[in-house]
């Protein structure tokens, strides 16, 4: 697997990843989401300058300028609940993509500090030779971005594969470098430090989903 860390220098994404952690502004669901919109929007970007271009004539109203466009399809796919905002950013820059939705959750067994995956709603469409965009913005242990990556490949075979989280734990990276092909890409705005008990992160931000959407039973 091959990681992209991408805000190892100062801009404005350190900004939007504060205000997303901080107890003082983050319980503002709205700002909140829009906030991983954002940082959706620059991933996004940082992600565009590895994909493939065409040359292209365009037309303005005084000549012609030859230029490049993007030549790869992508499909974009989230993990259902905290995926969706940071989906609508890929969106917001990918704007031509096609879009899949899958639900994960940990279903808890006798002990809360153990769960298994449950992969159950899935609206994907035919990934054959397109760019495939796996969108979730927290990586823990790793289980929920593997168990979706599996039902996916079973789908079809996608030209390049990017993994793309907002928060990713130490742990949930060995996770996937242990389960995933080489050719993997990898995208990740923070490193954080560990897992807790309960495999949250650490520091992380607390219940992505809860936060963008509200307490669930
Ligand atoms: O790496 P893992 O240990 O698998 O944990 C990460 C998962 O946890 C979060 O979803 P959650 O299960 O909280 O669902 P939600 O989005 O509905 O809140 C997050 O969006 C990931 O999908
Ligand atoms: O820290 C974590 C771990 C899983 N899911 C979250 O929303 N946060
Ligand atoms: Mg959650």
């Amino acid at each position: 697997m091959q990681i992209h860390y991408i805000s190892q220098e100062n801009s404005i994404l350190n900004h939007f990843l504060g205000q997303i952690r901080d107890v003082n502004v983050h319980h503002d669901s709205m700002r909140f989401r829009r906030n991983i919109e954002r940082i959706g929007e620059i991933m996004a970007y940082e992600m565009s300058k590895t994909f493939s271009y065409a040359p292209v004539d365009i037309q303005t109203p005084l000549g012609t300028k030859h230029t490049t466009q993007l030549a790869d399809k992508q499909i974009l796919c989230s993990i259902l609940r905290a995926g969706l905002p940071l989906h609508l950013g890929f969106l917001n820059i990918f704007d031509n993509a096609e879009n899949g939705f899958v639900s994960a959750f940990r279903h808890h067994t006798d002990d809360e500090n153990h769960f298994d995956i449950v992969v159950e709603y899935q609206a994907i469409p035919d990934i054959n030779g397109k760019n495939l965009l796996l969108i979730d913005p927290m990586l823990a242990t790793g289980q929920s971005m593997v168990a979706v990556f599996n039902r996916l490949m079973q789908r079809g075979t996608p030209k390049e594969i990017h993994l793309a989280v907002v928060i990713a734990a130490p742990e949930g990276i060995e996770h996937l470098n242990r389960h995933l092909p080489e050719n993997v890409h990898l995208w990740v705005a923070a490193l954080d430090e560990k897992l807790n008990e309960k495999n949250y992160i650490v520091p992380g931000l607390g219940d992505a989903g809860d936060l963008a959407y509200g307490n669930k039973l």
